[in-house]
């Protein structure tokens, strides 16, 4: 096995093994609490741009299967394990995730002390870092510059990046499973770096699901004769995403219901006139505690976010955009862990987004729920328009 170094913007540096292929990758480094899930990380595009390090030590256990990944490709600009699987071992598994990550030109390094290194990320926030391997690492001088040169996250409109070049449908499907003729919903979903679970958690409601591309406009939404729209998740800075934030204004114009996840409740609360923030090392991993205040209830759920919306925790709040123009505003959800928002809900637009996963991949599902009252909002909207 052959030395990497990995070096922090901050200068601090860590040796360890290649893993995955041997070069060299850049990004902003953050860090994922997940014991599980690692496959649906890796393929989550919201992380293009970023180095993943995983603070479970054991990684690669259950190998790469063909089933669980969330898009059709590793996005993580790099990856951090302490102790990689020798011998993966599960009924599904098709490959090492050594190789996986090689044979998708993902550069890994382990064997590090990924518990000091998470604890440094938690004390100075996340930084740009490299991962440096094989002749990456003969100018060893070189190597805190070519980090420090890196982009950083703040500011970076990345969801033409990941988003699809064309549009496609995900068929509505009965609760057999089977494919069901006539949608009980259809919905126009903005991919700005969506993952594969959430359509098919709108199709398994027997919603038909229209994926446009991150350069949608108003004319293309319409389009699909929406009963309802969506933003997804997606990688970059939420305030750089104008065409966005403008397009999803013309949603709210047109009072059609919308639901956001994560990118979409930061865009949500951007659309509304609040602004977002970059948080000191973020949400990653899959056991967030999170209150629902419209129930009480307090649910488990999986994040993957560095910003958040900056909107009053108490009371409902008049949405600033344009003199209130959107009417009232409550936070919906709150991470009983540091009280960042979580959730928006308008109350004089049907509108709402949760900044987590509802999606639940990886993560428990205690939040699916959100999907029903999606589902709820556009029947509503239906009979109120009949
Ligand atoms: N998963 C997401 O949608 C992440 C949103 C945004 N890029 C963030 O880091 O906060």
């Amino acid at each position: 096995m052959s030395e990497a170094v990995l070096v922090l913007e901050d200068g601090r540096t860590f040796t360890g093994r290649a893993y995955g292929k041997v070069g060299e990758a850049l990004g902003e480094i953050v860090f994922n609490t997940g014991m599980t899930g690692y496959q649906e990380t890796l393929t989550d595009p919201s992380y293009h741009r970023q180095i993943v390090v995983m603070t479970a030590p054991h990684i690669g256990n259950t190998g790469v299967n063909d089933e669980d990944p969330e898009s059709g490709r590793i996005w993580v600009a790099g990856y951090v394990v302490r102790d990689p699987a020798r011998v993966p071992s599960n009924w599904r598994s098709r490959r090492s995730l050594d190789d996986e990550l090689a044979a998708q030109e993902v550069v890994g390094i382990s064997g590090i002390d990924t518990r000091a290194l998470t604890r440094h990320l938690r004390e100075r926030g996340v930084m740009r870092a490299g991962i440096f391997s094989g002749d990456a690492l003969a100018d060893a001088h070189e190597l805190l510059g070519r980090v420090q040169a890196a982009p950083a996250m703040v500011g970076a409109d990345l969801a033409g990046e990941v988003s699809t070049d064309e549009a496609y449908v995900v068929e509505p499907l009965g609760p057999d499973g089977a494919p069901l003729d006539e949608p009980v919903a259809t919905v126009a979903a903005v991919d700005l770096g969506i993952k594969a679970m959430t359509p098919h958690r709108m199709a398994e409601r027997g919603i038909r699901v229209h994926v446009l591309p991150a350069t949608a406009t108003i004319d293309d939404v319409l389009a699909t004769s929406p009963d309802g729209v969506f933003f997804s998740n997606g990688p970059g800075d939420p305030a750089a995403a104008t065409h966005e934030i403008d397009l999803l204004r013309d949603v709210l114009d047109r009072r059609i219901p919308f639901f956001g996840i994560c990118y979409g409740n930061q865009l949500l609360g951007r659309a509304l006139g609040f602004g977002t923030y970059k948080l000191g090392y973020g949400h990653r991993g899959v056991n967030q505690p999170v209150i629902d205040r419209r129930t009480g209830k307090v649910e488990i759920t999986a994040h993957n976010h560095g910003f958040a919306v900056d909107a009053p925790l108490d009371g409902d709040t008049v949405a600033p955009h344009d003199g209130g123009r959107y009417g009232r505003v409550v936070v919906s959800h709150v991470d009983l862990n540091d009280d960042v928002v979580e959730g928006l809900e308008a109350l004089d637009l049907p509108a709402f987004s949760v900044q987590y996963h509802p999606e639940a991949a990886a993560g428990p599902h205690d939040a699916a729920y959100l999907f029903d009252r999606f589902l709820d909002l556009m029947n509503e909207n239906q009979k109120g328009a009949a």
